[in-house]
């Protein structure tokens, strides 16, 4: 079994939610059309873009290659964008392929043993790889060489390979799993953070006009703050919020129309859906708050226990919404609020629950 099969449970469960920030087949139609080109173009993450300008530039100056890079950061920030971009800065070809393609050395010996020299590598999800695969990248890119095996058993020979340089852009949302060997070897590590929404204010302009939609300056920050600090996200919206805008308006989006479609959407005003709602709403009113065990929670909202832990909670606890305790899952004062509820006495009060937040 792959030592992280986590993300697949994700993807399969984030499946047709309108926030979920995984890519859908209409959001991998429209992207490349929205994608920026150049770093210049790339919104926000002003430290990473900092950062790799002069990576890039020192790189291009010495008339080498770029040192790796690895990408760290939820789905949706921009990774796949920003391994464009540096192709594009170095004038240098890109190949695409993902850790969850790559199960056998050979099929990552076939993919490094035919790259040109320079090109770019971008390695999504680079944390599902297997074990042999990610011991052969080990040496490609450090030595840029592989040793094919030739053979089975005793017999087996291995056969020295030189690669071209090239620059490996490794992405992953989890970089904390890489095993120590394999992130020791990029020369450059960025962790994306979640967008301001003012940035994602510019993400929706730069957006909605490459789409010829027109949006005013309320419009744009009625779905940027209901994003979830998430670029693809705020896009998706952008592009059902066109729809009810061209449907029953003048085309035109603005702070109302904004609100009105996402409410049809069941997306509110802090990028809670439906399922999300549905369990701040069982925590509180079934279990006054909490704390309540995931697997009771689960069984009260009609889900599984993953789609609560994995597809619902991240959010919820990122948004100080919902806490993970020892004693099981509790809602926070803020919870109470954006749900318009009045918490019972305890849950404010001085010994109640509080403690075990400040304990
Ligand atoms: N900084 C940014 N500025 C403008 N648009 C952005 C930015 N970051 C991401 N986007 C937009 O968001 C969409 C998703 O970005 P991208 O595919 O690069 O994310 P990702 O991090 O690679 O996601 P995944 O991990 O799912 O592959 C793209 O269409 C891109 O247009």
């Amino acid at each position: 079994m792959n030592w992280d099969d986590t993300s697949s449970v994700t993807d399969d469960t984030q499946a047709g939610r309108l926030v979920g920030a995984a890519a859908d087949g209409e959001d991998q139609a429209v992207e490349a059309a929205l994608r920026p080109k150049s770093l210049d173009e790339f919104v926000g993450q002003e430290r990473v873009r900092e950062q790799l300008d002069l990576v890039l530039k020192a790189a291009r100056q010495r008339g080498a290659t770029a040192d790796h890079v690895l990408l760290s950061g939820a789905p949706g920030l921009g990774k796949t964008t920003l391994s464009m971009i540096i192709a594009a800065e170095m004038g240098a070809p890109i190949r695409i392929t993902s850790g969850p393609a790559i199960q056998h050395a050979g099929d990552l010996a076939a993919i490094l043993s035919s790259l040109q020299e320079g090109e770019v590598l971008f390695l999504d999800e680079i944390h599902r790889m297997s074990r042999p695969a990610e011991e052969m990248l080990y040496m490609a890119m450090e030595d840029f060489r592989v040793d094919v095996i030739v053979g089975k058993g005793p017999g087996a020979t291995a056969i020295p390979l030189e690669l071209p340089p090239f620059t490996l852009v490794g992405a992953t949302t989890r970089a904390g799993l890489l095993p120590p060997p394999l992130r020791d070897r990029f020369g450059f590590t960025a962790h994306m953070e979640f967008y301001e929404p003012v940035e994602l204010e510019r993400v929706i302009h730069r957006s909605a006009s490459l789409l010829n939609v027109e949006i005013g300056a309320d419009g744009a920050a009625e779905i940027a703050g209901r994003s979830r600090g998430t670029p693809r996200i705020a896009n998706r919206l952008l592009r059902r919020v066109r729809d009810y805008a061209q449907v029953k308006a003048d085309g035109v989006i603005s702070r109302d129309i904004a609100a009105a479609a996402l409410a049809v959407y069941e997306v509110d005003a802090r990028g809670l859906d439906r399922l999300d709602r549905a369990v701040l709403q069982a925590l509180l009113k079934l279990f006054g708050g909490g704390p309540v065990g995931l697997s009771t929670l689960a069984v009260a909202v009609g889900e599984e226990r993953e789609t609560v832990e994995e597809v619902a909670e991240p959010f919820l606890v990122r948004e100080g919404l919902l806490a993970r305790t020892p004693r099981g899952r509790v809602a926070t004062p803020a919870a109470w609020a954006h749900l318009g509820l009045t918490p019972p006495r305890q849950a404010t009060g001085g010994n109640g629950q509080q403690d075990l937040f400040g304990a």
